[in-house]
């Protein structure tokens, strides 16, 4: 497994060895040993698995109480995926890393918790799925406008972003409530 770091403290770019042959590839995805190794010893509780089509944008979402760290793969299709520092007194508070993830790359983006994540989409569709290190908990779901300008971001295509209404109204990141 090779592993990028970014300048903000935390979130890894991983990317796995793969086994090519005449069938097709083999690669594991995740290796608790290994990923102990790589300072990741956080433990997976529930598995999520998304398609979107075309410029679909989901984010910029985080859990309060439950925080979840995640690591975010794309098995088929492509997406530009972000992880914006919401650490309270990170010195990188507001900072963000990206990477774009592929079923062609195979490589993985580890987000840990204390980060708001996001992604969109940038071939026809895509199939993002993600460990996570805590369960889904609908009441403590928060959001940052994915468009805030204070954050920066590079969407790959924000004219034609496809968003869900709960992603059209989430607080501007100065509102960010830590609670
Ligand atoms: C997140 C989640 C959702 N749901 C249900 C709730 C809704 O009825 C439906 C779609 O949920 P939502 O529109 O919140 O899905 P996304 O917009 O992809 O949300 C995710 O988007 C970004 C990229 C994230 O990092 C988070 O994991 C998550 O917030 O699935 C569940 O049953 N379990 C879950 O863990």
């Amino acid at each position: 497994m090779e592993v990028t770091k970014f300048d903000v403290e935390g979130p890894l770019l991983l990317t796995p060895r793969v086994f090519a042959d005449h069938r097709g590839f083999f690669m594991e995805a995740y290796n608790r040993r290994v990923f102990i190794e790589l300072g990741i010893k956080d433990e997976f509780v529930q598995d999520n698995h998304s398609k979107s089509v075309k410029g679909t944008l989901r984010g910029l979402h985080y859990q309060v109480n439950r925080w979840q760290g995640k690591l975010v793969r794309c098995i088929a299709g492509e997406i530009w995926d972000v992880a914006v520092d919401i650490r309270p007194n990170s010195p990188t508070f507001g900072q963000s890393v990206s990477a774009t993830l592929s079923g062609e790359n195979k490589q993985m983006l580890w987000v840990p918790v204390g980060f708001a994540h996001g992604f969109q989409v940038t071939s026809d569709t895509a199939e993002v799925i993600y460990k996570c290190t805590d369960y889904w908990s609908p009441q403590d779901e928060r959001g940052v406008i994915w468009s805030d300008p204070q954050l920066g971001l590079n969407w790959p295509d924000t004219e034609n972003a496809v968003l869900s209404d709960k992603d059209l109204v989430h607080p501007l990141f100065k509102d960010l409530q830590l609670d």
